[in-house]
């Protein structure tokens, strides 16, 4: 319908919070990293148990290409850090920006990178479905991943490749075997602090947990992220797929904790 948000003038991060007012809520996504974290040692380390993960297809939804997992069991989950239970892996999908400028949700110390990655978990162990786990202020845990431009990430192409399969909205094709360990940085210390999914419903049920080390693609790579609509086959509209990222938010007195 009209009304549906998007990243536009009209309908985008500045309007959202007229048909979701939590946007103007106490712990909203994503939010600046300053330089000085507070370090906390009782943080362990993140662990992501994604051996026997089973992706299932990719999809454009109109707002980013997602990668939908099967997630009918415990198969692929993240436990430690900050987490009291394992949670399990959903979805992956990006937000990036238009060429040559950046697209990443969080910035650190204000710096923004070119795109950033978001592993969406949900805390099987408390609730019955991904549904309610989204509106539950423990439901979910994102893991972040910036990406910056430098040489060719040896595993994006698999992505970048199936993006030419769900080009318009509402596209979907088999994504199977993909296993996102692939996309992981050399090293997990992260920052973490509660927050809210980054787009509309903007539910503040996000435990965020944001690895410091980016990945590398090529400018070449993310080029093809752009060849996504945001439009559907059958509209007359083709607008290109690009800068579908929230800028950050007011801190509202939160605590961000720094592993090792
Ligand atoms: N950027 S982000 O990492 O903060 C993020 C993570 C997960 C989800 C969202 C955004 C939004 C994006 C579209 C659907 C909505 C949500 C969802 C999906 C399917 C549902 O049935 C319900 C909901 Cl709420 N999933
Ligand atoms: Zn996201």
């Amino acid at each position: 319908n009209g009304n549906h948000w998007g990243y536009s003038k009209e309908n985008g991060p500045d309007v959202w919070h007229k048909n979701y007012p939590v946007a103007l809520g106490s712990r909203q996504s994503p939010i600046d990293i300053p330089r000085q974290v507070s370090h906390d040692p009782s943080l362990g380390p993140i662990v992501l148990d994604y051996d026997h993960c089973t992706s299932i297809n990719i999809s454009n939804n109109g707002h980013s290409v997602v990668v939908n997992f099967d997630d009918t069991d415990d198969r692929s989950v993240i436990h430690g850090g900050p987490l009291e239970n394992p949670y399990r892996l959903k979805q992956f999908h990006f937000h990036w920006g238009g060429k040559g400028c950046d697209g990443s949700e969080h910035t650190v110390a204000g710096n923004s990178y070119a795109s950033e990655l978001h592993l969406v978990h949900w805390n099987a162990v408390k609730y019955q479905s991904f549904d309610q786990a989204a509106t539950a202020p423990d439901g979910l845990a994102v893991v972040g991943i910036f990406l910056e431009t430098g040489d060719d990430h040896r595993w994006l192409h698999t992505i970048t490749d199936a993006m030419y399969m769900v080009k318009y909205k509402g596209s979907v094709t088999d994504f199977k075997g993909f296993n996102p360990k692939c996309l992981l940085p050399s090293n997990l210390h992260f920052w973490t602090y509660l927050g809210s999914l980054t787009t509309p419903p903007l539910h503040e049920s996000v435990t965020w947990i944001l690895l410091k080390e980016p990945i590398v693609v090529s400018e070449k790579q993310l080029g093809k992220f752009r060849l996504v609509l945001f439009t559907g086959e059958e509209e007359d509209q083709r607008l290109r797929m690009e800068n579908n990222f929230r800028t950050p938010q007011p801190l509202k007195g939160r605590r961000i904790r720094s592993s090792n």
